[in-house]
């Protein structure tokens, strides 16, 4: 159990899942809760019991499925309808029969939603909170409030506002959670709002939407303000632009400010955990989020890679160790000597000077005309090891290849290819027939390999990526192919440049098979 001092509420099961696009079953969430729980967290707000089936059954299912460790869950819902006994309202008979430990009640704190939203007096919705609390209190529910459009709410009628959370402390919730509903708010006039509740000797606790994209600055604010509870969700998840990210906030509270959050180790595993979430969600993960992003500590120009080959503090935050990720160098036109070095270390070769020079002009030269080294690793390496054994080194040499594309009566689109290939002293002729070029091509060199290199039964081709790059100098377009390769154990990708879509293809299908063959332990000749 995490110290309750200082609470870490996620609510990625609730506010998080009105996400535009992401749709949980009740399996995913109990998967993201257990992620969560593994982080460490306080507090896991698991939906709206009542509300819809799917969030009652989490519920249901959490009590013999779910054995947390860290966290407590919160069911989350409303206070009473107007003029109804708490106890007789169903939805709030549904928070009382989740099971969980802790309620969340949403309450209004803006006058006008009051009267328009809820079409009630202020009087009646001071009841409705006064009520909703102490029945679930009674019923042995901690009770936290999330007051709703409070921010809004404190601009229109302070008075109101603060009497809301007064109102609601009174009634026995524990943490009155401060809402910036509308993702509005700035951090300096939010931390003063922050003050005055913080002033009424309530619990204060702290909710923000990214709308100004402000979430975790104004979360930060708050905290130095006063607020002893942040609520955010796992990768920023949320309405609209999103809720605060839980993750950046723990890591900014925990390694800039000195609270102890969660666990060290857990901490460390926190861009595992974050990853891990996004393969539930099916949501595509940002590469540039801070402390977890693949980007976060990806160094491409280089002069930041001169001095980080002095000391990686020099251009870095933290130790992404801290936090589980990685250093990594980027090799492109915008490499120095010093990136490629580093990046060669990352790779497992010490370089010498010249031979980073080296390796930095073709970087640049061949940059210049459409390829890109960053994204496609495995092409870096092979330039590496070609630069250093200073000459082209590859496991079987291409005679020459055809690719034909025929439309059948049928309407049917077939591509058949045949390669001509020498390989450890043969002179190999092989077709393949595919669904498109690439495909064929790419049987075809399995087809007339896999004799002598079985492994490559192993080595798949995962993703393709074409764009077409603007001519320079009055040239034609050039079309620059991606292809993303894969075996049991990692994903490479690979990178060709031509006029012609097949032989750029070609270009980056090739190195994909050598440094799948060198993957497998084949040293090329
Ligand atoms: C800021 C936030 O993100 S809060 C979380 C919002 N999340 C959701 O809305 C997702 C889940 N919601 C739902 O499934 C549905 O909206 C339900 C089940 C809660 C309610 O559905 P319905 O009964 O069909 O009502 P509907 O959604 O049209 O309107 C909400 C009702 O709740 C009332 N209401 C809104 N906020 C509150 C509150 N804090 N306390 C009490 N009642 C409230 C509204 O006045 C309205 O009442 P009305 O039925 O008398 O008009
Ligand atoms: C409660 C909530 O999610 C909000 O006010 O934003």
């Amino acid at each position: 159990m995490t110290d309750d001092r200082f609470h870490v509420y996620d609510t990625t099961l609730r506010d998080g899942a009105q996400q535009e696009g992401l749709n949980l079953t009740v399996a995913d969430k109990l998967a993201i809760a257990r992620h969560l729980d593994g982080l460490g967290v306080g507090f896991i707000e698991g939906g709206w019991p009542g509300a819809n089936p799917k969030d009652t059954e989490f519920f249901r299912r959490a009590r013999t499925e779910l054995d947390l460790k860290h966290a407590q869950l919160a069911a989350f819902g409303a206070t009473r309808r107007a003029g109804v006994k708490a106890a007789d309202d169903p939805l709030v008979a549904a928070l009382r029969e989740s099971g969980a430990p802790v309620v969340t009640l949403v309450a209004k704190s803006h006058d006008r939603h009051v009267e328009l939203a809820l079409r009630t007096t202020l009087q009646e919705n001071l009841a409705m909170i006064r009520d909703t609390v102490s029945h679930l209190r009674a019923e042995g529910q901690r009770v936290f409030l999330d007051a709703e459009h409070f921010f809004d709410g404190y601009k229109s009628n302070p008075a109101y506002a603060l009497e809301v959370l007064r109102t609601a402390a009174e009634a026995g919730a524990s943490v009155i959670a401060l809402c910036d509903t509308n993702g509005g708010m700035l951090p300096d006039e939010l931390a003063e709002v922050v003050h005055e509740a913080v002033g009424t000797g309530a619990r204060v606790g702290i909710h923000c939407h990214d709308d100004t994209g402000c979430a975790v600055a104004n979360t930060l604010a708050a905290v130095k303000a006063g607020a002893t509870h942040v609520q955010g969700c796992a990768n920023g998840y949320g309405e609209r632009s999103g809720n605060a990210n839980l993750f950046t906030v723990v890591a900014n509270l925990q390694l800039k400010r000195g609270f102890d959050l969660v666990p060290r180790e857990a901490l460390a595993d926190m861009t595992r955990i974050a990853h891990a979430i996004t393969e539930v969600t099916n949501v595509t993960p940002n590469s540039h989020a801070p402390y977890v992003g693949v980007s976060a500590f990806a160094h491409k120009a280089g002069l930041h890679a001169s001095a980080i080959k002095v000391d990686p503090n020099l251009y870095q935050h933290i130790d992404p160790a801290q936090v589980g990720n990685d250093m990594r160098m980027l090799v492109s036109d915008m490499a120095g000597r010093a990136s490629v070095e580093l990046k060669g270390r990352e790779l497992g070769y010490e370089l010498s000077p010249e031979t980073s020079r080296d390796l930095v002009d073709r970087v640049k030269d061949l940059e210049s005309r459409g390829y890109t080294f960053e994204a496609a690793d495995a092409s870096f390496e092979l330039l590496l090891r070609d630069t250093v054994a200073g000459e082209r080194r590859r496991h079987f040499a291409v005679e020459s290849w055809r690719v034909i594309v025929e439309r059948t009566r049928g309407g049917e689109l077939v591509s058949e290819a045949t390669v001509k290939l020498h390989a450890k002293g043969e002179r190999i002729v092989a077709t393949g027939e595919g669904n498109g070029p690439v495909n064929a091509l790419d049987r075809a060199v399995r087809a007339g390999l896999e004799r002598l290199y079985p492994e490559l039964a192993g080595v798949e081709l995962i993703d393709f990526k074409v764009r077409i790059l603007e001519g320079t100098h009055g040239t034609d377009a050039i079309t620059r192919v991606l292809i993303t390769s894969s075996d049991a154990t990692a994903e490479w990708a690979t990178v060709g440049v031509d006029e012609n879509i097949i032989e750029a293809s070609w270009q980056a299908l090739e190195q994909a098979v050598t440094y799948g063959l060198l993957r497998a332990g084949h040293e090329a000749g």
